[in-house]
């Protein structure tokens, strides 16, 4: 599988697995010291070939993130960095420039809206988006798209005509949640919306002891590949980018090794992991906002 995903609304490739710094390293707050901990892990993530980082406004991680990347040797135009706006969505221009100083850098290859259910008082989608559009017209973005959308928010955006379509949907993706996405998945495939999945390590991580493990404990034995590794792959067959993270050298290694070529799952595998998936319905993140009561 190649590294990278080349889409003709993506102005650069896109590396297949990135690094993210929300969740393991989230503070929430953009005014706290460099986190060294979270520098160091770029680095030796980088060092590995990590190339795609991972950031967002509400993570509190871009200081560490600009630090991290001043203090290595790659240049810029290798790494593929994203952004995302939620808190200061009224004003997404303003959101972004203050994003790129803090990251220290002068253009995102990514910019998202990082959730759909922002507050619609304070603007609407329509307007929104046509602040993103801006900013990629400027060159202050790459290119730019969504996350978290689910199908009927993607239709309200396409019913805009707007003049540029989101490149990508980043959405939480692992075996516990892909019944309830194959909806909003397909209807990305066929408008050409690239799908980053966050939380690929979803089952094991976040709900140990669930139908799935042992499936995948199988497939690691079957395949001799660690259970991230057949997680990894099985997203990857499912969408097309991954965003994990972690501090270990070696298992950042481990999940760089699922795109090697002679690492393939069968049909037979995937759909094992899809039924057991099937199984149980469960969602780590926006979980109020997407599944509401259900
Ligand atoms: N757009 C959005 O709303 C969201 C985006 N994200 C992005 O996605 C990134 C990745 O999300 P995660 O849920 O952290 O992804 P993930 O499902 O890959 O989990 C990574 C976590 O698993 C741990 N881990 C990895 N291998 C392990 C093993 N073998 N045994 C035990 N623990 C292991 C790591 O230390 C790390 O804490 C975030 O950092 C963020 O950048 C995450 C959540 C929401
Ligand atoms: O990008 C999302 C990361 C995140 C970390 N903590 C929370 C809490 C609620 C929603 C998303 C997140």
């Amino acid at each position: 599988m190649s590294h990278t995903l080349t889409l003709s609304s993506l102005k650069t490739a896109i590396p297949r697995i990135g690094y993210g710094t929300g969740t393991k390293w989230y503070s929430g707050d953009n005014s706290k010291p460099i986190d060294k901990n979270l520098v160091q892990a770029i680095h030796v993530a980088l060092s590995v070939g990590y190339r795609h980082l991972d950031a967002a406004e509400m993570y509190g991680t871009d200081t560490s993130i600009g630090e991290a990347i001043r203090t290595q040797s790659i240049p810029r135009n290798k790494l593929f960095i994203t952004s995302k706006v939620y808190r200061n969505i009224e004003n997404i221009e303003q959101a972004c420039l203050d994003s790129l100083s803090r990251l220290d850098i002068d253009y995102l290859d990514l910019w998202l809206i990082h959730s759909p259910y922002f507050d619609r008082n304070k603007i609407s989608l329509e307007q929104a988006w046509k602040q993103m559009e801006k900013l990629f017209e400027n060159g202050k973005v790459k290119a730019i798209g969504v996350s978290n959308f689910q199908k009927n928010h993607l239709e309200e955006l396409l019913a805009l005509k707007p003049k540029i379509k989101p490149a990508v949907n980043q959405i939480e993706l692992h075996p516990y949640v892909y019944e309830a996405s194959r909806e909003v998945i397909e209807y990305c495939k066929s408008n050409e919306i690239a799908i980053e999945s966050y939380s690929p390590l979803g089952s094991l991580i976040y709900k140990p002891g669930g139908p799935v493990d042992e499936v995948v404990e199988k497939l690691a034995k079957k395949y001799n590949r660690s259970p991230a590794q057949i997680l990894l792959k099985w997203n990857l067959k499912k969408g097309d980018i991954a965003v994990t993270t972690s501090s270990k050298q070696e298992r950042l290694e481990d999940f760089l090794n699922v795109l090697d070529e002679n690492f393939q799952l069968n049909n037979e595998d995937i759909k094992a992991i899809d039924d057991a998936g099937a199984k149980l319905h469960f969602r780590q993140y926006w979980t109020k906002e997407i599944d509401g009561n259900k």
